[in-house]
C-alpha cells in the first residue's frame, strides 16, 4: 500500500518524499515540474510526470499502485501572480484537486491531508490565529486553498473522503542532512532571499515596510521549519485511521519580524547582509501567528526547530552546498 504525494518534487513535498522514506513508508510521486524539480526525486520513488487535472493520467496511478492516502501538496502558490492572474489559481488549485479527488472516489481511495495556508485566514482580527477564527482571503491564492477546503468537507460527507486541513504559516529551513531543499524559481520568501545576500547572488535585502504597528515596524511572521511541518503530516494521516476529518494549524507560535530574521541571519552566516526598506508590499497583513495547540493536543505533534537561527542554519548548510539551487547556473 503506497501513499500517493502529489507536487513531490516542490519544496515542501521532497521533504514529506524523504520523511515517508526514512520511515520505511512506500510512495509514489505525482508533478508535472511546473514549479518542481526532477533532482530533488528521490532514485527509488516512482514518479509520474503529469497533471492532476488529467483524469487518464491520474487513471494510470491509481491503477499502477495500490495507493491508500493522498498527501496533496501540488498547487500554484504565489501571492502577487494570483492577484495578476486569478483564473490560473481557481483553474490549477481547485480544479486540480477537484481531478484528484474524483479519481480518488474513482478508485476507492478514502484518505487526503491537503495543505492550505495561513492566507485562507486574510487579516486576522486576534493573534495568535485559532482553527475556528473567521476566514476572509485577501487574495485568489488563498481563496482557492479555502474553496478546495470547502469542497473537502462536502466529498467527506458524499463519498466519506476523510481529509485533514493542515493551514501552514511560514515554512523554512531544509532537511538536516541536505538530501533536499528550497529552490523556488523565483523566490518571493523572506529567508532564502536573505541567504541568496548571504551567498552574494544578491546585493541587499529589501524589507517590505518599517512603518507596521509592531515593535521594529517590520513585518511579524510564524516560521516552522519544513521537517516539523512534515513530521505533523505523518501524524495526521495516522489520525485519520481512528478519527473524523479534522484542520489544523500549522506554526511555531512565536513570532519574528522581517529585521530578526535578517539579524538572525547574519549570525548564522557571518555575512553582513545589507538592508534597505523599500515601500509596504500590497496584501501584507503586520501580524501572523498560529495558534498550534490543537496540532498539539490533537495530534500529539511537537515541533522540534522552535530556534530561527536554528531554521536559517539549515537552510544556509544546503544553500552553502546548492548555492544555484537544483540547476547548475541557476536557470530553471
Ligand atoms: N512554502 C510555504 O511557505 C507554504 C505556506 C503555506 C502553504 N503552502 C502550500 O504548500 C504546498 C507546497 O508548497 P511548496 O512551497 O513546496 O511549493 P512548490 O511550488 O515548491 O511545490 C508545488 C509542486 O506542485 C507541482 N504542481 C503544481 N501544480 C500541479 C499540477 N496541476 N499537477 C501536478 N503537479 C503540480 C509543482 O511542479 C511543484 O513541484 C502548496 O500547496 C502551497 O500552497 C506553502
Ligand atoms: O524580499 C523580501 C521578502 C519578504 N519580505 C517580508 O518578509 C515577510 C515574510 O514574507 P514571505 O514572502 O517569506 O512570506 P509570506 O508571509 O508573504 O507568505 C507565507 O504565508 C502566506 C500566507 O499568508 C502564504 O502561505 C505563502 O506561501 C507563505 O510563504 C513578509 O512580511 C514580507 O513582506 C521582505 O521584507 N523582503
Amino acid at each position: 500500500m503506497a501513499i500517493l504525494v502529489t507536487g513531490g518534487a516542490g519544496y515542501i513535498g521532497s521533504h514529506a518524499v524523504l520523511g515517508l522514506k526514512r520511515l520505511n513508508k512506500e510512495v509514489v510521486v505525482a508533478d508535472n515540474l511546473e514549479t518542481g524539480h526532477k533532482e530533488s526525486l528521490l532514485k527509488d520513488v516512482p514518479f509520474y510526470n503529469g497533471n492532476l487535472k488529467d483524469a487518464a493520467f491520474l487513471d494510470r496511478i491509481f491503477i499502477e499502485h495500490e495507493i491508500k492516502a493522498v498527501i496533496h501538496f501540488a498547487a500554484n502558490s504565489l501571492v502577487g501572480e494570483s492577484m495578476e492572474n486569478p483564473l490560473k489559481y481557481f483553474d490549477n488549485n481547485v480544479g486540480g484537486t477537484l481531478s484528484l479527488i474524483e479519481a480518488m472516489n474513482r478508485h476507492g481511495v478514502k484518505k487526503i491531508v491537503f495543505s492550505s495556508t495561513a492566507a485562507a485566514y486574510g487579516e486576522p482580527e486576534t493573534v495568535p490565529i485559532r482553527e475556528t477564527d473567521q476566514t476572509l482571503p485577501t487574495n485568489p491564492y488563498g481563496e482557492s486553498k479555502l474553496m478546495v477546503e470547502k469542497v473537502l468537507k462536502w466529498a467527506d460527507q458524499a463519498y466519506g473522503i476523510k481529509y485533514a486541513v493542515l493551514r501552514y504559516f511560514n515554512v523554512a529551513g531544509a532537511d538536516r542532512e541536505g538530501i533536499v531543499g528550497e529552490d523556488h524559481r523565483p523566490e518571493t520568501h523572506l529567508i532564502p532571499i536573505i541567504l541568496q545576500v548571504a551567498l552574494g547572488k544578491r546585493d541587499e535585502i529589501k524589507i517590505f515596510g518599517d512603518d507596521y504597528p509592531t515593535e521594529d515596524g517590520t513585518c511579524i511572521r510564524d516560521y516552522i521549519h519544513v521537517t516539523d511541518l512534515v513530521e505533523a503530516h505523518l501524524l495526521a494521516l495516522e489520525h485519520l485511521d481512528t478519527h473524523d476529518s479534522n484542520t489544523f494549524n500549522l506554526g511555531n507560535g512565536s513570532g519574528f519580524s522581517v529585521k530578526e530574521v535578517i539579524d538572525a541571519a547574519r549570525e548564522v552566516t557571518g555575512h553582513a547582509i545589507p538592508a534597505s526598506v523599500e515601500k509596504r508590499r500590497a496584501g501584507d497583513p503586520a501580524v501572523l501567528i498560529a495558534s498550534s495547540d490543537k496540532a498539539k493536543e490533537v495530534l500529539g505533534w511537537a515541533p522540534v526547530y522552535t530556534d530561527m537561527k536554528k531554521i536559517i542554519q539549515t537552510a544556509w548548510d544546503w544553500f552553502e552546498k546548492h548555492p544555484d539551487g537544483y540547476r547548475e547556473g541557476g536557470e530553471s
